[in-house]
């Protein structure tokens, strides 16, 4: 498999600066959702341009996760999966008792795909055999987050991965995510893995639904509630 060319997303030069401009609307928020068509205005031009080429990106993305999953190129593409991205971004103030807090709690994306974007100062933690690992930043480079929703179409061959955030005397810290959800077409259809990957030998882990269904209850349950994927477990 080819090494993954993130250049488009370096001639960006994503720099703090940039990625200051881009919060410096909501810093006054621990976190807040970027609607493209109502970003303040400095930070709308860099969002739109670093929309394009995370879209670009994404797409490269989904062809190498069908391939792994050995489908055609396009398939999860086709599907819509590399459509619907919205943006959050995340601003975490210096905190004097970071030991009594966390940034962000424990969770797995619900959507499809994440492309994160960090700034210099650490704070996500992966968990791995029961332990948290910490996500050091890299310059230039991404995350690449599986979200439940992949976890499903792929029934558990990809796994949703569990993160948080931890609190920080240094500060602040800024994230951009880049959440794929799926086509809006998708969303009132059945929803469930993918039928190649289903056999005798691998029959599959989840019902139908419909994503509707699922985005309603991702977005109305309350923090630390059982996540949405748990309601379609066979
Ligand atoms: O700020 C981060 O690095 C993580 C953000 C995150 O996990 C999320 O928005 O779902
Ligand atoms: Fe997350």
């Amino acid at each position: 498999m080819d090494a993954i060319k993130l250049k488009p997303v370096y001639a960006l030069e994503l720099n703090d600066q940039t990625l200051a401009n881009m919060v410096a609307c909501i810093s006054r928020k621990f976190s807040s959702i970027i609607q493209i068509g109502s970003i303040y205005s400095n930070c709308r031009e860099p969002t739109m341009e670093y929309n394009k080429h995370i879209n670009i990106l994404a797409e490269t993305l989904f062809e190498l996760l069908s391939e792994a999953l050995g489908l055609q190129p396009d398939h999860l593409s086709s599907m819509g999966c590399n459509k619907g991205c919205s943006i959050v971004s995340h601003y975490y103030p210096p905190c004097p008792e970071p030991e009594l807090t966390l940034g962000l709690r424990k969770h797995a994306d619900a959507s499809i795909m994440a492309l994160l974007l960090q700034n210099h100062v650490t704070g996500l933690q992966v968990l791995h055999d029961d332990q948290w690992f910490d996500v050091h930043p890299a310059r230039g480079g991404l995350v690449v987050n599986i979200g439940d929703l992949l976890q499903i179409l792929s029934n558990d061959k990809f796994k949703s991965v569990k993160h948080r955030v931890t609190a920080n005397r240094v500060g602040p810290r800024i994230s951009v995510v880049c959440f794929f959800s799926g086509h809006a077409d998708m969303l009132e259809e059945p929803f469930g893995t993918i039928k190649e990957l289903i056999s005798e030998t691998n029959p599959p882990r989840y019902k139908e639904f419909v994503l509707k269904e699922y985005i309603d209850k991702v977005l109305s349950s309350p923090i630390d509630s059982k996540p949405a994927i748990d309601y379609y477990k066979l």
